[in-house]
């Protein structure tokens, strides 16, 4: 057989600038409604012809990333195969810049570059409502680590509508020392709000217009993450960053999704540069990475 040339996708991070969280579904999941954010810090996904499925990965604390069927690239490559009647046989090198276990969806932006590079590389042309719907099956988040972008998600949040947005926001991603279990956040939530009445979850329409109309101020005011309790809870060191990143001037801040990367959403480039600044010189997280949002989801890379 002719080898063919490796395929490489980028894939981005997300941010949740709204997450409403319900109570608990009878399967466990929470409802939601998550407007989420793509933003550019990627990941990047290579899928090469290779004789069986292996994975290697490279990158900040990419040993703490699995290099087995866990992987949810490779469980994304075996799930393509599998509706298309063929073997996995490929190698999938991820490059890694989304922080591991950070609430930025970093092992779901894998999942989806490995779905969109695996169906490049075998010429498969699987219609993108199957690459949703394998996407669905594969974790909550990955639908939308494929289509970026920003969008409002229902259901346990893989249920997605595409949302439009009126210009750039600036932000700056304090990334904590070690990750949070996002099963744990959520399990947190629960003991939080237990014996109280949670509301069913509503994206809030004063959010919704601040993105269609690219207004970072009006932004910052609407930003919300129900989650942020039940991080904190589990780890009350981020407020101390949290608190960095207001006094270096941020326009809000708040937990990105489960955390503990925090966000703070700032004016301009400048703004973030100086409130990256400020987070680094404050000793209250491991690194502080300005980005811009919206960008484009899993994107195929031509070399
Ligand atoms: C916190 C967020 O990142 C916000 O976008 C997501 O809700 C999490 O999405 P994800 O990591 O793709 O989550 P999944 O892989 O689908 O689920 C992992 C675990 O998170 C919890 N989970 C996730 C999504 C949801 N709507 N309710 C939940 O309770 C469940 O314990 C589940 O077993
Ligand atoms: N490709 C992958 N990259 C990173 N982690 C992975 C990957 N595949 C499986 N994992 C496992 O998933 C766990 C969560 O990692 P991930 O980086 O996806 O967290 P996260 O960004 O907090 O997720 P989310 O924001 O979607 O809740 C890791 O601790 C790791 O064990």
């Amino acid at each position: 057989m002719t080898r063919r040339p490796a395929v490489t996708v980028r894939v981005p991070a997300k941010v949740n600038v709204q997450l409403a969280v319900g109570a608990p579904r009878p399967d466990g999941f929470h409802p939601l409604a998550n407007v989420f954010l793509a933003v550019g810090l990627y990941d990047e996904v290579t899928a090469t012809d290779a004789p069986e499925l292996t994975i290697t990965c490279e990158g900040p604390r990419s040993g703490q990333v699995p290099l087995d069927r866990t992987n949810l690239a490779a469980r994304a490559a075996i799930a393509l195969a599998a509706l298309h009647g063929l073997a996995p046989d490929v190698h999938l090198h991820i490059a890694k810049d989304i922080p591991v276990a950070g609430g930025m969806a970093g092992g779901s932006a894998d999942a989806a570059g490995a779905l969109l590079a695996c169906d490049a590389l075998w010429g498969t042309n699987t219609p993108h409502d199957q690459l949703l719907a394998i996407c669905a099956e594969l974790g909550s988040d990955v639908p939308f680590s494929l289509v970026g972008g920003a969008a409002l998600g229902v259901g346990r949040g893989e249920q997605l509508t595409p949302l439009p947005v009126g210009g750039e926001f600036h932000w700056v991603f304090a990334v904590a020392d070690g990750g949070l279990s996002t099963p744990a956040v959520y399990g947190e939530f629960d003991r939080l709000t237990a014996g109280t009445a949670v509301p069913a979850p509503e994206a809030s329409d004063a959010l919704l217009a601040a993105l269609r109309t690219g207004d970072a101020t009006a932004l910052a005011a609407a930003l919300g993450n129900d989650l942020q309790p039940a991080a904190l809870s589990l780890r009350p060191s981020l407020a101390a960053t949290l608190a960095a990143g207001t006094a270096a001037g941020a326009l809000a801040a708040l937990v990105s999704g489960s955390g503990p990367t925090t966000a703070y959403l700032v004016k301009d480039a400048d703004a973030a540069q100086r409130v990256a600044e400020a987070l680094r010189a404050s000793g209250t997280c491991a690194a502080a990475r300005p980005a811009v949002s919206p960008a484009a989801g899993a994107t195929v890379l031509t070399r």
